[in-house]
């Protein structure tokens, strides 16, 4: 299968240090023997407080998604690191070059492209420029809930939602930079029209991304 991985860096930035993405480097490598991997990484809580300076510098929505974007390449930049060689050694910035660098058979590794959406976002667009067969998304939760769990003792988790299900319960989420909470808009009408096979699922052990080829784990979207 052409899998694409997108894994949020609220997860590989948890701890700051090595740990997760070398972690997250084993699984990779292990899933490569029998697949094809293209990898997207987020931007995590550095990517939140340089934004919070850009814009408190009164920068535009834009500017503040533009610097957003240049830390998930850093973050990608990282893990490259951590997969060492069987990693392409470059990190493409479009989805042209994604493809190009895969035909090397080398894991590719990419973070955002253009402003005004998620890396989220960029692992549905890439799913569906290299006509892969399944998008596992990575987060910091078990998966999606009918409230943030985070603030609701009381949210329920959702096993299998329709895109549209889904845009209905994100619908009141802010668009701003940095503010693309558990998967954004854009994202959710690629899923819509690819329909691509997405699983999103707890990151924060990266086996659980072996177990979504095996079994149902997390929340399905579903055509
Ligand atoms: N309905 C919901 N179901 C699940 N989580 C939700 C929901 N609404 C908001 N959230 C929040 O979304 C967060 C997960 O998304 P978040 O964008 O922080 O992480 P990520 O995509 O894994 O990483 P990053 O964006 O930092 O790279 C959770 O911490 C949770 O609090
Ligand atoms: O293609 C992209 C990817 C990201 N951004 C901006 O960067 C931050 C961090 O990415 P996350 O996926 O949310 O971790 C994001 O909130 C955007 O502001 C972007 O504009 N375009």
């Amino acid at each position: 299968m052409r899998i694409v991985i997108t894994i949020g860096g609220s997860i590989l930035l948890k701890e700051y240090d090595a740990k997760k993405f070398e972690a997250y480097a084993e699984v990779i490598k292990d899933m490569n023997k029998e697949h094809e991997i293209f990898i997207v990484v987020g931007g995590g809580r550095p990517a939140r407080d340089y934004i919070s300076v850009v814009r408190d510098m009164g920068e535009s929505e834009s500017i503040c998604d533009e610097i957003g974007i240049q830390v998930t390449r850093i973050n990608a930049r990282l893990l490259q690191c951590a997969l060492k060689d069987v990693a392409y050694p470059g990190i493409p910035t479009n989805f042209q070059q994604a493809l190009e660098y895969s035909s090397t058979n080398k894991i590719v590794i990419m973070g955002g492209t253009e402003p005004a959406h998620s890396t989220d976002a960029v692992g549905s667009i890439l799913a569906e420029y290299v006509d892969a067969d399944m998008v596992i998304n990575a987060t910091s939760v078990d998966g999606l809930y009918d409230k943030d769990p985070n603030k609701y003792d009381d949210a329920k988790m959702i096993k299998e939602v329709t895109a549209d299900e889904l845009m209905n319960i994100v619908s009141s989420n802010e668009t701003k930079a940095g503010t693309y909470e558990f998967i954004d808009k854009t994202a959710i009408e690629i899923i819509k029209r690819s329909a691509i096979k997405t699983v999103i699922l707890n990151g924060n052990d990266p086996e659980n991304v072996k177990v979504a080829l095996e079994k149902p784990i997390g929340t399905l979207i579903k055509n």
